[in-house]
């Protein structure tokens, strides 16, 4: 089974970039998981629907940020089937932004997510169920894992289960100075479903990645800081100043043009999933989308010098 880019690659690269940008752009919304593998996207839609309450919003900026929040704070922004839902007609959103330059995910009322809803998890409890939703968060997750921006998971308060998993989809995670990751999964006698481990050892590497699964293991801004989980530790711990804070540190990597932006995540993307000689095709490739483009031609006529 070749993995969407590698089809990518397989595709005559014609002179008309945005024909190719618009089927890496196809190839990107290509899902893990379709009827092959069993998976009935209809049939998880139509249960997880039971399951309402909350919601998940998007508001895209103009200056190409979004922000992406859980909302269920009744619930400790826990995710409701219907919310898994919505995750995913946000992210189709995000894959076709094409000002966008950078996500900040983040939850309600100074908490991240506590997971799954653990009313639906009781109902969902067929072996069967688990598996679609499963394989349903794993499309979502890798599609905003995907997605040409630069994404930040904002972590306040609790990042639990389901949760932390959903933060090992962002390229980064920046956590407040009282908040705490923890994969509680063990103690549900369960593992991650929704790619966290997969993806938590890719950031780790196997060890820390063990030890926080083996162990349910509580990780504080500090801890997470010093395995390299998080990127930094914001000053502010009051509900709305972190979002900023957040806002600030995104605009360190996403001053530019969207279309340099989203090649810049594209090439990273290529070098992170797959294998060398194929990722450099991909980055010959995205890199001519973007030689003799309009910002390579304006830096070209400003003679800029990088002091
Ligand atoms: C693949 C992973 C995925 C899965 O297996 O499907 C999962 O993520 S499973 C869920 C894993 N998450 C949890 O087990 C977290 C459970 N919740 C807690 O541990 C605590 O609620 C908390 C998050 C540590 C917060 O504790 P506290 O500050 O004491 O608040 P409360 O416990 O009173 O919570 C307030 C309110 O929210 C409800 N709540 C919290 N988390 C969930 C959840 N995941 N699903 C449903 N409801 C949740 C909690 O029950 C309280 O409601 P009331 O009891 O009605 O007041």
């Amino acid at each position: 089974m070749f993995s969407f880019l590698e089809m990518t690659v397989s595709l005559l690269w014609k002179p008309f970039h945005r024909i190719a940008n618009g089927r890496l752009m196809q190839q990107r919304t290509m899902s893990l998981y379709n009827q092959t593998h069993g998976f009935r996207e209809d049939e998880i839609k139509a249960k997880l629907q039971q399951f309402t309450g909350g919601s998940v919003d998007l508001s895209k900026e103009d200056d190409g940020i979004g922000i992406l929040t859980l909302n269920n704070p009744r619930f400790m922004n826990a995710f409701t089937g219907t919310m898994m839902i919505e995750l995913q007609e946000r992210v189709a959103e995000l894959e076709s932004w094409k000002n966008g330059k950078g996500l900040i995910v983040h939850g309600a009322e100074n908490t991240f997510c506590s997971g799954s809803d653990l009313n639906a998890v009781r109902t969902l409890s067929r072996p069967q169920d688990g598996v679609n939703m499963c394989m349903f968060m794993q499309n979502i997750l890798t599609r905003l894992m995907r997605l040409p921006l630069i994404t930040v998971a904002l972590i306040q308060g609790k990042a639990l289960g389901g949760g932390a998993e959903l933060t090992t989809a962002c390229d980064f995670r920046l956590m407040t100075s009282e908040s705490e990751m923890r994969f509680v999964h063990k103690h549900m006698g369960l593992v991650p479903g929704w790619g966290g481990a997969a993806r938590l050892v890719q950031i780790l590497g196997s060890s820390p990645a063990l030890r926080l699964l083996s162990g349910a293991e509580k990780v504080d801004a500090e801890r997470a800081l010093c395995l390299g989980l998080i990127e930094a530790v914001l000053p502010s711990s009051e509900e709305r100043r972190p979002l900023q804070e957040a806002r600030t540190w995104l605009n360190l990597y996403t001053k530019g043009p969207p279309e340099v932006i989203q090649s810049v995540k594209k090439v990273v993307s290529a070098g992170r999933e797959l294998q060398l000689e194929t990722a450099l095709r991909i980055e010959k490739e995205i890199f001519g989308t973007v030689w003799g483009g309009p910002a390579n031609l304006h830096a070209l006529a400003q003679r800029t010098k990088h002091k």
